[in-house]
């Protein structure tokens, strides 16, 4: 990378970390505005690359492939070369992808709570469609490279380190003509930056700039690390099921996290007797969405749904309740007598999934970090 004019200022170090396995350690304290490393655009694989290279050409006229495919088929197709320019790249990516729940057997996905089980069965449908779409469009000389094991190594690799890349600008860097291209080209792998790992309480700044006529990928640190500690970037203000989901794996504390509840489980748990106005009224204000508890209570949706179940107002005040945040004293109380029969139900949900012996271990991990969340938000509703 050095060669080809990676400027890493820090001289930031790769090491092993007990918590989160590989990461970038800082030689030295680091304070806010520190610039971390400085990555060329041409040492980046981004849509330029593949335009640039002869990829593109393995793929029939008229395939429709999304930026997600062609980065994953590249990354396999390269990693079979003897004399890729990107080899020691990839000598450097794991040599097995990290675990997600899109690679759980359908039988083991089935054991998950709603939630999770329906956020991993979207991954994986997404998984398949990226499959399917290169096998129909690949060229039958290129195809034997590509088999569903190189598949996957390539999809979960790229989905967990990729970073998000400005579009327009890459559009003006590539010559973009007959395309095959069927989103945008918002993403690309980034040598080095994908050492780093994330936490909710990291703050960088990561842009694609113009640095003297020429692009680079800057990152810079917001805050301060000290000597010899690991560095983090954030990967976005992710809840832990969605850390779980793209990335494998989860934060126990982190901040972003909350005990998603589902609509179906208001009903099944509280058993409101809505009549037709109190319905359409959560329908067509979407008060059944987003609704889940967190150490500060109950989601802006689900007070609401709550409110206009089981609070006593006359039904001409909603709008104005809801959304001046004006709630009456007693309906305060209510509140938390039906936050609390919600989170039992889930402790016991939880309990009941656990006992499954067939459960995946990570799951097992991440439902045993649930159940003492859920837990610790019991104790703070009851005391409330
Ligand atoms: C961009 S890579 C980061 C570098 C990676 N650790 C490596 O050795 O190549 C993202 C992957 O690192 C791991 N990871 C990132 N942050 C983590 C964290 N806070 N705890 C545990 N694993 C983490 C996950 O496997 C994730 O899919």
């Amino acid at each position: 990378m050095a060669r080809n004019g990676f400027n890493d200022p820090i001289n930031l170090k790769l090491r092993n970390f007990p918590d989160t396995g590989r990461g970038v350690a800082t030689p030295r304290n680091l304070k806010e505005s520190d610039v971390l490393i400085t990555v060329p655009y041409e040492l980046m694989i981004s849509y330029t690359t593949l335009q640039k290279s002869n990829f593109l050409h393995l793929f029939t006229p008229e395939s429709r492939l999304s930026i997600v495919d062609l980065l994953t088929a590249f990354l396999v197709i390269e990693r079979d070369k003897e004399n890729s320019f990107w080899r020691d790249y990839i000598k450097s990516l794991p040599p097995q992808p990290p675990w997600i729940p899109a690679l759980l057997s359908q039988d083991r996905v089935e054991l998950l709570p709603a939630d999770l089980r329906l956020a991993a069965k979207k991954s994986r449908r997404l998984l398949e469609e990226s499959w399917s779409r290169l096998r129909k469009s690949i060229r039958r000389e290129a195809s034997c490279v590509i088999d569903l094991h190189s598949f996957i190594w390539g999809y979960v690799l790229v989905n967990t380190r990729a970073v998000y890349v400005n579009p327009r600008i890459v559009r003006e860097l590539c010559d973009c003509g007959s395309d095959i291209l069927s989103d945008e080209p918002c993403m690309a792998l980034c040598p080095f930056l994908d050492m780093f790992n994330h936490s909710h309480e990291a703050k960088t700044e990561a842009t694609l700039m113009n640095d003297q006529g020429k692009f680079v990928y800057q990152l810079t640190t917001l805050v301060g690390t000290r000597k010899h500690e690991q560095v983090f970037i954030s990967y976005g203000d992710h809840d832990n099921v969605k850390l779980l989901i793209e990335y494998g794996f989860f934060i126990p504390g982190n901040s972003n996290d909350s005990i998603p509840i589902q609509s179906e489980e208001v009903f099944r748990v509280l058993e409101p007797n809505l009549n037709d106005f109190q319905y359409k009224f959560i329908r067509s204000h979407n008060l059944d969405k987003c609704l889940y508890l967190t150490e500060a209570g109950a989601s802006f949706n689900l007070k609401a749904f709550l409110f206009v179940a089981f609070g006593t107002i006359g039904t001409k005040n909603l709008t104005s309740v809801i959304y001046n945040d004006d709630y009456p004293e007693e309906f305060t109380c209510d509140l938390v007598q039906l936050c609390l029969k919600l989170l039992r139900f889930q402790l016991r949900q939880v309990e009941t999934i656990l006992q499954n012996s067939d459960l995946d271990p990570h799951i097992v991990d991440f439902l045993g970090y649930r159940k003492s969340l859920i837990e610790k938000l019991c104790d703070i509703v009851n005391k409330q």
